[in-house]
């Protein structure tokens, strides 16, 4: 398996909405090529970013279909099947290998707390449906469920299983997950806190949620960190940290602070889905303050 495609600055795809709040068609695909244009080496479509719960199977494959009409071949494409029953995963997963995407992702079953047996059958269900690779997504802090070594390793003795997105919050789940996949399996880093330290101890990738608010820091980060230079990637990280925090310090979920943010930078995806907030009143103008911060973070690192 070819994984060079999936290492780099792999943002994760936000719902995007017309202004009556239904998946739009020309606000998707001007994202994609916004984000294209930043020059990112793939996405992660409809994940906890892209309010994959919050979306039925219609609209769900409706952004898949929009993204690979306007990437397919030109970015490494990851579709995020998880969904409520493995019936519809599979649906999702099915439709994404039709559309040409490059590999599926999943969270574990959400909302009942079942055995490890059942997290495991779900996955395999998935994976059999295609001829596809799999990409395991472990976040405990929003499915309860922390992936154990055992799970892992049963995991990787399927071929199609081609490595785990870690979005736990110690670094060193990061280490344990690599050392035990080795070379052939790759590790993305999660928490986009911790990006120069994911990679610094074993991530070989990254897919994250704020990304796509600030590509082109990301992508300096990880300039960084590929050319040695851990100064200024310790710097950078400081600095994406600060508006991180930022970002989630204001009312209304962090989804719809993005989004107000993008719209200062030029695109419009529209806002989010409850029971997502909107950021309102005071706080609006606060995302001013943040745009003109990544600016200045672009700007500071530019050679
Ligand atoms: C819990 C969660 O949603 N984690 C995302 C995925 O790993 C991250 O990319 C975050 O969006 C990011 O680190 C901001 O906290
Ligand atoms: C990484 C992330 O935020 C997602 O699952 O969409």
């Amino acid at each position: 398996m070819e994984l060079e495609k999936f290492k780099g600055i792999i943002p994760a795809f936000y719902a995007c909405y017309d202004d009556a709040g239904e998946v739009s068609e020309n606000r998707t695909k001007e994202f994609c090529n916004y984000l294209f244009e930043k020059g990112v080496k793939g996405l992660y479509v409809g994940g906890s970013s892209g309010e994959c719960i919050y979306q039925n199977l219609d609209e769900r494959k409706a952004t898949l279909k929009y993204v690979s009409e306007t990437l397919k071949g030109k970015l490494t494409l990851i579709a995020h099947v998880g969904a409520p029953s493995t019936r519809e995963s599979v649906i999702l997963a099915k439709y994404a290998e039709e559309l040409g995407y490059d590999a599926l992702s999943a969270i574990p079953p959400i909302y009942f707390k079942l055995p490890e047996s059942s997290i495991d059958k779900y996955w395999s269900e998935i994976i059999d449906s295609t001829d596809l690779p799999f990409i395991i997504y472990n976040i405990p802090q929003t499915t309860g469920y922390s992936l154990s070594m055992n799970l892992f390793k049963k995991m990787l003795e399927n071929k199609k299983v081609i490595g785990v997105k870690n979005s736990s919050m110690p670094v060193m789940d990061i280490e344990r997950f690599k050392a035990c996949g080795g070379e052939n399996v790759i590790v993305f880093n999660g928490p986009d806190e911790q990006y120069v330290s994911g990679r610094l101890i074993g991530a070989d990738s990254g897919i994250g949620g704020t990304y796509a608010a600030m590509p082109e820091l990301f992508l300096q980060a990880e300039e960084f960190v590929s050319s040695g230079n851990f100064t200024d990637a310790r710097r950078i990280q400081t600095d994406i940290n600060d508006i991180i925090i930022a970002l989630c310090s204001l009312n209304g979920s962090m989804y719809s602070a993005i989004k107000e943010l993008l719209k200062l930078r030029g695109l419009n995806i529209g806002s989010v889905r409850g029971p997502l907030e909107e950021v309102s009143g005071e706080d609006l103008f606060k995302i001013e303050g943040i745009k003109e911060s990544i600016d200045q973070a672009i700007l500071k690192y530019r050679r």
